[in-house]
């Protein structure tokens, strides 16, 4: 019998080098999104179709204002689509659910819980008991490095910490997929190297979807198998680089001729989108 928590996956049962399956996690279908109306309204997204497997690690890069969060926005349910539906495993979005997880780049902590309650606010709001919430934060506190400062507050964590604390806050609830919005963009690029491999790290171990949109094409040809890139707005995909680098990456792997080739075609595709 197994007696773990449903969501809690222990890192044995985890897939070897987080390889995308055959299933679609994440479907978005031909999905428009106009804010406001008439005069002034603003299409921010047109017709956008994006399919994104099981266990993908997806990354989007686009001009700035051509819709990337917007989309990330949508996915999460927190706005809504003028035209189109999207589905999580099948299941079609119409609001927040706890099969999604987002990361923010702004810091989004309850700063009046400390570490532990941060991690443990979703599954203790879903009723979870006692002992499977001890189990869910003492796991995700170790994944991320942070069991020392269990029982701090986030004003005593440095940014990157503090977004530790946001992924391990948003895997808690064991979402199907992970959104993040330029979760490192405000960290100095040594503490965002070291999230990068950590974000690697946990998603390996988790079995996750990870959604997740960055400026930095270096930052998302390190991490994806994959990396949309979205045309000015009204943005759509352009085009879908398939990133074949082998894991597990590390900081070298930008110095690689392949690695340089696939930055130079994503500058092309984006210089003429
Ligand atoms: N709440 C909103 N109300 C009105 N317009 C909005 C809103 N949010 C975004 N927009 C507009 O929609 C367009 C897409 O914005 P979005 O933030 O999704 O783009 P982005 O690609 O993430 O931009 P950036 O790369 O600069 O962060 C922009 O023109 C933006 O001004």
């Amino acid at each position: 019998m197994n007696t773990q928590p449903d969501f809690y996956v222990p890192a044995e049962a985890a897939p070897s080098f987080g390889r995308q399956s055959g299933s679609v996690c994440l479907d978005i279908d031909h999905v428009s999104l106009e804010y406001g109306v008439g005069q002034g309204s603003i299409k921010a997204l047109e017709a956008t179709s994006l399919q994104i497997m099981q266990n993908e690690f997806a990354a989007i890069v686009g001009p700035s204002g051509c819709g990337k969060s917007s989309l990330l926005y949508l996915a999460s349910g927190l706005v809504p689509s003028t035209h189109g539906e999207m589905r999580v495993n099948g299941n079609i979005i119409t609001g927040p659910g706890v099969d999604r997880g987002m990361v923010f780049q702004t810091y989004t902590l309850f700063p009046w819980l400390n570490v532990r309650d941060n991690i443990a606010f979703g599954p203790r709001r879903r009723g979870k008991s006692k002992k499977e919430i001890e189990e869910v934060v003492n796991y995700y506190i170790n994944e991320i490095g942070l069991a020392r400062f269990a029982d701090a507050w986030p004003r005593q964590l440095s940014g990157g910490m503090m977004q530790r604390v946001a992924i391990a806050r948003a895997l808690a609830n064991d979402p199907d997929v992970l959104l993040m919005d330029e979760p490192f963009g405000a960290l100095d690029s040594q503490t965002r190297l070291q999230m990068q491999q950590l974000l690697l790290e946990v998603w390996d171990h988790n079995n996750k979807t990870v959604l997740f949109v960055t400026h930095d094409i270096d930052e998302a040809i390190f991490l994806a198998d994959r990396v949309y890139v979205m045309s000015g707005r009204p943005g759509r995909i352009h085009d879908i680089i398939d990133i074949g680098l082998s894991r597990p990456r590390d900081g070298e792997v930008v110095m690689a001729s392949e690695f340089i080739d696939i930055k130079r075609r994503i500058l092309k595709i984006l210089s003429a989108a």
